[in-house]
C-alpha cells in the first residue's frame, strides 16, 4: 500500500507523524523551562530552542523520506548540526495512504514539490504562555500552488483534564480535510481575526473599514485560519507585510480545500514556488467557506492597499 500511494498522500502521510514529533518537541522545550530566546532582525520577531529543534526535526525526516523535494524552513540552521535519532520520523498516517487521489495529483513528481515548513507558529505568543495559540505548519506546493497542508496544535485540550493533548489537521486540495470538525461561522455576524503582536495604525483602520461586529486577536497564521475553518469567524484580516510563505502555505491548502480563500490585499493568491521571494509583502486576507472575499477586498481603504507590494 505505502509504495503504490501517489507522492502528494505518502507526503501528507509522513507530515503528519512528523508535525506530532515536533510538537512533542515544542511541548518538552516548555517543560524544561529554558526557551533560549533569540531576537530575530523584525520588530517583535522572537526564535526559541523549540523553533529550532522543532525545524531540525521536520527537515531532517522530511529529506530523508524524499530526498528530491526542495524544503523551506523559517529558522536559518547549521545544516551540519547533529540530529538526535528520536527526532528523525519514518513513521506515517496509513489513513491517509488510502484516500482516493485527483487525477491532477496522480503524476507528481519530487523536482516540482515544495515543502514550506514553519516549525513554530505563534512564536512570540509561546514565550508569554499563550499556549493554545501555537501551531506546527508543513505546507506541500506543486509548482506555485499550495495544494496540501497539515496543521499540527501541540497545546489543544491542554487546559482540559483526561481529554488527548494535541490534535493534528491536514487538507488536500480536491480531496478533503481531516482531523477536525469544520463549520461555518454564525450568520448575521462578521466577525474578523487578526494579529495581535504585530498591529500597526494600517492594521487597525483596515479592521475599522470593514465594521465588524467582534475582532479576535490571536497568535499565528495557522490558528487565526484555525478560527476560519471551526466557525469562529468570517475573515482573517492582516493589512500589513511580515507574515511569510511558510505562514500560510499550509493554512491555505486546507482552507481552499473546505471551500474557502486566501490572497493577498489586492486579491491576489501567493505564488509558493521554489524561487518565489518568502515575504508576504502583500498582506494576508482569508475567508471562510461561503464569504465574500471580494466584500473585504473592496473594503480595503486605497491609500493602505497601494503600500501593500
Ligand atoms: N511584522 C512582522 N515581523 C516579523 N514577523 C511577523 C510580522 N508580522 C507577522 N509576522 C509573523 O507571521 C506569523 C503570524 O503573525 P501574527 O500572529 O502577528 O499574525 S499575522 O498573520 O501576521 O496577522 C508569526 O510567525 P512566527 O514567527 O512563526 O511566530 C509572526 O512572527
Ligand atoms: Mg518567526
Ligand atoms: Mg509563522
Ligand atoms: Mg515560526
Amino acid at each position: 500500500m505505502a509504495q503504490t500511494a501517489p507522492l502528494i498522500p505518502r507526503l501528507v502521510a509522513s507530515s503528519i507523524a512528523i508535525a506530532n514529533r515536533a510538537g512533542e518537541i515544542i511541548r518538552n522545550v516548555m517543560s524544561k523551562g529554558d526557551l533560549g530566546i533569540v531576537e530575530k532582525t523584525g520588530k517583535n520577531d522572537l526564535q526559541t530552542e523549540a523553533d529550532r529543534s522543532a525545524q531540525r526535526c521536520i527537515i531532517t525526516s522530511l529529506s530523508k523520506q524524499f530526498p528530491s523535494i526542495t524544503i523551506i524552513g523559517e529558522e536559518d540552521e547549521p545544516s551540519d548540526s547533529p540530529v538526535p535519532s528520536d527526532w528523525v520520523v519514518s513513521e506515517v498516517d496509513q489513513d491517509i495512504l488510502r484516500l482516493e487521489c485527483p487525477d491532477n495529483l496522480q503524476q507528481v513528481s519530487a523536482e516540482e514539490v515544495v515543502v514550506w515548513v514553519d516549525p513554530l507558529d505563534g512564536t512570540s505568543e509561546y514565550t508569554q504562555g499563550l499556549l493554545d495559540h501555537v501551531t506546527v505548519l508543513i505546507g506541500i506546493a506543486v509548482g506555485n500552488r499550495s495544494v496540501a497542508g497539515v496543521i499540527h496544535q501541540p497545546y489543544y485540550n491542554y487546559q482540559k483534564e483526561n481529554e488527548p493533548l494535541g490534535r493534528t489537521i491536514w487538507g488536500i486540495r480536491g480531496v478533503g480535510v481531516g482531523g477536525f470538525e469544520p463549520k461555518a461561522a454564525p450568520e448575521g455576524q462578521r466577525i474578523i481575526t487578526t494579529t495581535r503582536s504585530h498591529s500597526t495604525p494600517e492594521v487597525q483602520a483596515t479592521l475599522d473599514a470593514m465594521k465588524p461586529d467582534n475582532i479576535l486577536r490571536v497568535g499565528g497564521a495557522g490558528h487565526k485560519v484555525m478560527l476560519l475553518i471551526e466557525g469562529k469567524a468570517h475573515a482573517y484580516v492582516f493589512a500589513s507585510a511580515g507574515c511569510k510563505r511558510w505562514d500560510t502555505c499550509a493554512p491555505e491548502a486546507i482552507l481552499v480545500a473546505l471551500g474557502g480563500k486566501l490572497t493577498d490585499m489586492h486579491g491576489k493568491e501567493y505564488s509558493y514556488d521554489k524561487n518565489t521571494p518568502f515575504p508576504n509583502k502583500g498582506g494576508v486576507l482569508a475567508t471562510g467557506k461561503g464569504e465574500n472575499h471580494e466584500w473585504y477586498l473592496e473594503k480595503v481603504p486605497e491609500a493602505i492597499r497601494k503600500k501593500l507590494v
